[in-house]
């Protein structure tokens, strides 16, 4: 990993500006597949600013629920209200990253310029994200050659430059060596301290530790628990997330 990874950005992709989104209201959210339930009449309230952190057991629905509120699918039944803006305008506004990177089969740098044309953006911004990634000097490389942890920072880099009010993370350290996942993690408060709501899921409780300012916890499909970190983290409410929080398997 490069010194480089996280430098501040000389450009303010997001002011400190809440975004129109928030607040984020969710009622009663229930998927279905066939006659499977995996969201189960899931009910949550976010606000304007900060980094929520979503924890819980493994098929607790937590990518779902990312996908659910990016407007990848849809819910069998229930409400998703960001700010009263609309489907469309809502998707666009938003940017989501995989546990796996996905990225075109092109140089890293073309990578960013393609989304930065898509934002009819100039190309020449790219190099500023590279900077703040710490890829300045892989720009030219194909993103295919990229370690994990460089193709998860591109990744990143991506997502920033569509310039997202709101920034999903869905595991995006999961197979990152430490160095790795502290770079990633700079890079995401960097942008939550600009202003971009950021909504990620993980399984690493020191992760959550570091960077949540709020953490839902899901259990079988619902919200078990919302609480600031200041209060989840010592005195969980809820026996699956003490459970969870020392290490005991939650079913
Ligand atoms: N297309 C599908 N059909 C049926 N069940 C599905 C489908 N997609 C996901 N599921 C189930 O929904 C549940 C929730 O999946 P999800 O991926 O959201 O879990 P998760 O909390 O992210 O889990 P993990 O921590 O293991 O990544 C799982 O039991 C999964 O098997």
């Amino acid at each position: 990993m490069s010194d480089a990874a996280a430098m501040p950005f000389a450009q303010s992709v997001r002011s400190a500006v809440p975004s129109v989104l928030m607040p984020l209201r969710v009622r009663d959210l229930v998927l279905r597949f066939g006659e499977i339930t995996v969201l189960d009449h899931l009910s949550l309230d976010l606000g304007p600013r900060g980094c929520t952190m979503i924890m819980g057991p493994n098929g607790a629905g937590k990518s779902l629920l990312l996908k659910l509120l990016h407007g990848l699918m849809q819910p069998t039944a229930g409400q998703i209200d960001w700010g009263g803006q609309g489907p469309t305008d809502v998707t666009a506004r938003q940017a989501l990253v995989f546990q796996k990177p996905v990225l075109l089969r092109r140089s890293v740098r073309a990578n960013i310029e393609f989304v930065l044309k898509a934002r009819c953006k100039r190309p020449g911004e790219s190099a500023e994200f590279l900077e703040h990634v710490g890829l300045s000097h892989k720009a030219d490389q194909p993103a295919r050659l990229l370690s994990g942890g460089e193709a998860q920072r591109l990744s990143l880099a991506r997502a920033l430059a569509t310039d997202p009010e709101v920034l999903f993370l869905d595991e995006p350290t999961a197979s990152l060596d430490p160095a790795s996942v502290l770079a990633i993690e700079r890079i995401v408060s960097d942008a939550r301290n600009r202003g971009v709501r950021i909504i990620f899921v993980t399984h690493d409780v020191g992760q959550a530790r570091r960077m949540a300012d709020d953490v839902v916890f899901m259990h079988r499909g619902k919200a078990a628990e919302h609480s600031r970190a200041d209060d989840f983290f010592p005195d969980p409410q809820s026996s699956a997330a003490r459970d969870f929080l020392n290490g005991r398997i939650v079913v």
